[in-house]
């Protein structure tokens, strides 16, 4: 379920009209999407992808184009979003607000190889690299301002044992964070699962769904990153995984001292971060349709294997 908002071929031809992209051979809506409306399209020339913005804040979106069209530019591999011939990428389509990107090829990887660790941490690498650059600005909506205010929301909840293990994090995350220098500075994904990359074997046709993006530490990126791809069924991290990603990230963008120093709160703290957003899916703001929500219980089971077992140490970087 996935298609909130129905489109006939005649309204996306008209649509199209404004575009260089070629006529409309099929239009097919995705169902895999939970927040937005996906179609894929067929012109005479090229695939392509077409979404409506069903929710969120919608005045973000330019940030979003922004950051798809820098990250572009510098030869990411991210879909850029189609311009109109007037250079215009925006546009509303009954009623919602839609954009149009190429379509890129390739699959969700669910266990992804050690090939595809390798190619997603260099990825992420050269992108934050350039992205320490990119002038546009959104404060991360997940930050440890939003941890700091939002876990009283869920506490009721929980049992004792996970309130006092909700509460205790979070004073942990505001002492650290709060005595730490200034990490390095940038845009980022802010949500890059597994799910939001697309993989031709071990080939990365692409990073999608920027929807979270925003600017602030890149090392909370990272940590997303190592959270979701590295961590086995029992939350532990998988060491070849891990160090395959990171070597690969760090021959890109070696991490600072200070970014070492907090590596095993940061680790934490976005296990939390997700924990946290959903439970608060489950019980504080359900979704409008009818969606499976994802499992908090993922969350808290990474959280406990990181505060038993620690972080792994980090490879050193190096340039091979
Ligand atoms: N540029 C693209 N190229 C190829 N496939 C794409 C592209 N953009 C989106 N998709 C496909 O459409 C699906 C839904 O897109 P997207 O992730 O943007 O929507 P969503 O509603 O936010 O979904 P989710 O909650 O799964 O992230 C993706 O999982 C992917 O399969
Ligand atoms: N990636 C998120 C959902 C989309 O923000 C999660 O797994 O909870």
């Amino acid at each position: 379920m996935a298609v909130f908002t129905p489109l006939s071929d005649a309204q996306v031809v008209e649509f199209l009209k404004r575009f260089d992209v070629g006529t409309l051979v099929s239009l097919e809506g995705v169902a895999g999407g939970t927040e937005n409306t996906t179609f894929f399209l067929t012109t005479d020339r090229r695939e392509l992808v077409l979404t409506l913005f069903e929710q969120g804040e919608h005045e973000e979106l330019p940030f979003f184009v922004d950051l798809l069209d820098y990250l572009a530019e510098h030869r990411l591999p991210v879909p850029g979003p189609v311009h109109d011939r007037e250079g215009i990428a925006l546009h509303s389509l009954a009623g919602k607000p839609s954009l149009l990107f190429p379509r890129l090829p390739g699959r969700h990887p669910m266990a992804p190889s050690l090939a595809q660790c390798r190619a997603l941490g260099d990825a992420l690498g050269r992108m934050h690299l350039v992205s320490q650059h990119f002038p546009g600005h959104r404060p991360n909506p997940r930050d440890l301002n939003w941890l700091s205010a939002m876990h009283h929301r869920v506490l009721v909840y929980l049992s004792p044992e996970d309130q006092a293990l909700m509460k205790d994090e979070v004073e942990i995350y505001q002492d650290v964070f709060g005595n730490a220098p200034e990490l390095p500075q940038g845009a980022l994904h802010g949500d890059l699962f597994r799910d939001n990359t697309l993989f031709e074997t071990d080939r990365l046709g692409g990073i999608i769904d920027f929807y979270n993006g925003c600017t602030g530490d890149l090392l909370f990126d990272l940590a997303i990153v190592i959270n979701d791809w590295a961590s086995g069924p029992d939350g532990r991290l998988d060491r070849e995984r891990h160090d395959t990603l990171l070597s690969a990230y760090q021959a890109r963008r070696p991490l600072t001292l200070a970014e070492r120093e907090v590596w095993p709160t940061m680790l934490r703290m976005t296990a939390l971060r997700y924990w946290l957003s959903r439970l608060l899916v489950v019980y504080v703001d359900p979704p409008a349709h009818d969606l499976t929500p994802h499992d908090p219980a993922r969350f808290h089971t990474i959280l406990a294997a990181r505060l038993k077992h620690g972080a792994l140490p980090l490879p050193e970087a190096s340039n091979t």
